[in-house]
């Protein structure tokens, strides 16, 4: 195959353990130069907006499609908490794979180089992160010492070096940054070039901004809280989806001793969504986000939530409790958070009726 590095992308790894989930509102054409990596591994697409509408599935990828009316069949009354024309929709897909890691990705996202120029396997490195501890009680400066050709720094406490589970592997974005409407407005023609050769795991008590773009995760410890909430048409805000689950997912992680790493793979993002338009979408998320952070950042979960879901629907009773003074929007909201776990724990029945507990 010319121009592509075949050793790299024979690399399949987990392919039985990992599912693609991706949200589309345009086209799948962006599979056709991603089949080399993942050809191998599973797909579930979410088609959002009009159901009626034919979606072409570049050949020789093996998928499961979902649109609008598969997901109000397969939920019936509990539908309403999966976002309608917003990429938060995604969440449906993690509910209803079975696989142990998810990896998700927008469809204006395409396969990026290193500064060698070499193709990047984006799940190879998302499974080298989460398959690698992380250290969210100290800071290694040089970065992630499960790396290869790095290990810890002197001073690293040696009774903290065997780290912790790693659940979030949040990756980043090559050309189009991930900026919000203002920004995008006063810099419309900035793009990242920047490739910084670098993992990193968040702190613990430290929040960060979730991107969905490029993300993998540990659906079986974290699922319940990958929640990209109720957002879209009918509802006052959108385009706040992966913060939500980002913030969620995050605290849920920090009381349940697991890590978030940040950092490498790239993907190539390549499409500028509209300012204009996402202003629109996200004025109310602009105001929001500072009542929502100081909630994440002050919240304290109680001992007996030792799950993800636990931790998350004690999460719904705080939403309600602490942000319906900001908006009534938060009412339905932790309305539609207590509805994914039911839906979720009725699709995703407990083994040997078990759920994943805290170490
Ligand atoms: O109504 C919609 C709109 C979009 N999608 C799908 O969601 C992803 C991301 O959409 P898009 O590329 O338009 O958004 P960006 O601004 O570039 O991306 C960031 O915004 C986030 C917030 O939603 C998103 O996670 C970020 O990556 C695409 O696959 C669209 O097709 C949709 O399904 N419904
Ligand atoms: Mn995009």
């Amino acid at each position: 195959m010319a121009g592509y590095n075949l050793e790299a992308i024979e690399a399949a790894p987990l392919k039985e353990d990992v599912d693609i989930v991706i949200p589309t509102i345009r086209s799948l054409d962006f599979l056709e130069q991603w089949r080399p990596f993942l050809k191998h591994y599973h797909l579930i697409i979410v088609q959002d907006g009009d159901p009626s509408i034919n979606i072409r599935v570049p050949e020789g990828y093996d998928y499961e499609l979902y649109n609008r009316n598969d997901i109000n069949r397969i939920l019936g009354p509990r539908a309403n908490c999966i976002s309608y024309k917003d990429g938060g929709c995604r969440c449906f897909g993690f509910m209803v794979s079975k696989k142990k890691y998810i990896y998700t990705i927008d469809d204006d996202c395409f396969m990026a180089k290193d500064p060698s120029g070499k193709e990047i396997n984006v799940i190879a490195q998302h499974i080298k992160n989460l398959e690698t501890p992380s250290t969210p009680h100290y800071f290694n400066t040089l970065y992630d010492p499960f790396r290869d050709g790095t290990d810890f720094v002197r001073g690293y406490p040696f009774s903290l070096r065997e780290g912790v589970t790693t659940a979030i592997s949040h990756g980043l974005w090559l050309n189009i940054p991930d900026y919000d409407a203002p920004t995008q407005l006063v810099k419309p023609r900035e793009r990242n070039i920047r490739y910084v050769d670098a993992v990193m795991t968040i702190p613990k008590g430290v929040l960060y901004p979730m991107c969905g773009m490029n993300l993998a995760f540990n659906r079986e410890l974290i699922g319940p809280a990958m929640y990209f909430g109720l957002m879209g048409e009918g509802q006052p805000i959108s385009r706040y989806d992966d913060m939500w689950a980002g913030w969620a997912a995050k605290v849920v992680c920090d009381h349940l001793g697991f890590g978030v790493k940040t950092g490498l793979p790239y993907v190539w993002h390549s499409k500028a969504s509209n300012p204009f338009v996402n202003l629109k979408k996200e004025h109310k998320g602009l105001h929001w986000q500072e009542d929502m952070v100081p909630f994440f950042q002050n919240l304290r979960l109680s001992r007996e939530s030792d799950t993800a879901a636990k931790c998350y629907m004690e999460l719904s009773n705080m939403t309600k409790e602490k942000l319906t003074e900001v908006d009534p929007y938060f009412e339905k909201l932790a309305d539609a958070m207590v509805a994914w776990i039911e839906a979720w724990e009725e699709l995703n029945p407990p083994v040997d009726g078990k759920d994943v507990k805290a170490k």
